[in-house]
């Protein structure tokens, strides 16, 4: 119950953040007279999300200061003191970083998946080498189970995940340019925020042939492991930010990625419901989601 609770309150923030953005245009003082009702709607979302959330979190507050026994994500943010500020986070803190937490980590690598199990479905080489490989690693066990383990010996897979990641863009990235800089003979000022197309990175003609293709052969020669996805060296696409705020766990979301595509694509095989085709048109809500979302027909393999 408690989950779908959260579920809701997450969902409507979400897909109705777009509405919400016009409260940023003016200056607050202008908006909340002009768009009085707007500003309403957004409180009481906040307010139904904070009941849900502080209730939860003062369970684990009670538990934790109990047994002491694992450690949550929120008791570190119970326990975190702000070393400038010296002082403890405040309630409305910690349930807005558990809510970025959780949609930070939940539609972004479902819509990662959909995009990559789009593609598999659209592509039928695709999906067929993706087996192939599988099946030469799997060999001759009998438990025809992919783990884990497995997962280093399927570098075509990382691949497929890869070209998804570059092909199709999840997040947006926003900066906030804290001194003067100037880029290209641009000034940008200090103090604005910055919000460029993380997406147009991976399909820059100058930096990958045919970047509209789908070919995820084309990572095959930075070899298995090299490729550098958070450009530490050289930024040529950025699905998960780069630099000092990129994604924390980005090694966790490619690992769930390739274990999820790996296990559905070796148990079932997939084909397109509307005659073999897929539509790739795209839509902005939280994430880049797919305009006409992935309908497929599975057939067990085995
Ligand atoms: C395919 C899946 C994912 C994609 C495409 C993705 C993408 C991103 C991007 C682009 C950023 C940087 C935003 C910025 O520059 O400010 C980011 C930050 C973040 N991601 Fe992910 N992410 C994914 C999965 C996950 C997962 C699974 C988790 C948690 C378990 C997670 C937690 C976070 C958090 C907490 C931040 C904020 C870091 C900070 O503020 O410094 N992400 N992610």
């Amino acid at each position: 119950e408690k989950i779908e609770d959260i579920e809701h309150v997450q969902r409507c923030l979400m897909s109705e953040l777009s509405r919400f953005g016009v409260l940023n245009l003016l200056p607050g003082v202008v908006t909340r007279v002009l768009l009085r009702k707007r500003w309403q709607e957004l409180l009481d979302l906040r307010q139904a999300q904070k009941d849900v959330f502080t209730q939860l979190i003062k369970t684990i507050k009670n538990v934790s200061d109990g047994d002491g026994g694992v450690i949550c994500y929120v008791d570190t943010l119970l326990k975190l003191q702000l070393p400038e500020e010296n002082r403890k986070l405040d309630e409305g803190e910690v349930v807005a970083l558990c809510s970025e937490f959780l949609t930070a980590g939940t539609d972004t690598t479902c819509m990662a998946l959909e995009w990559v199990m789009a593609n598999i479905v659209k592509y039928t080489h695709v999906q067929k080498r993706v087996v192939e490989e599988i099946k030469e690693v799997l060999g001759d066990r009998k438990d025809k189970e992919v783990k884990e383990e497995d997962l280093n010996k399927l570098p075509y897979l990382k691949d497929v995940i890869l070209e998804g990641l570059r092909r199709h863009d999840v997040t947006e990235d926003v900066i906030f340019v804290t001194e003067d800089v100037v880029l290209n003979d641009y000034l940008v000022p200090k103090n604005v925020t910055v919000n460029f197309m993380v997406a147009e990175m991976g399909r820059d003609p100058r930096v990958w042939e045919d970047p509209m293709e789908f070919k995820p052969e084309r990572f095959l020669s930075s070899g298995f492991e090299a490729f550098d996805i958070i450009g530490s060296k050289k930024v040529k696409m950025m699905p998960f930010g780069a630099g000092r705020r990129a994604c924390p766990p980005y090694n966790l979301a490619m690992f769930h990625l390739e274990y999820f595509v790996a296990k559905l694509v070796w148990n079932f095989e997939w084909k397109a419901s509307s005659g073999g085709n897929v539509d790739l048109s795209r839509k902005q809500e939280f994430t880049m989601v797919m305009k006409h979302p992935l309908h497929a027909q599975i057939y067990p393999r085995f």
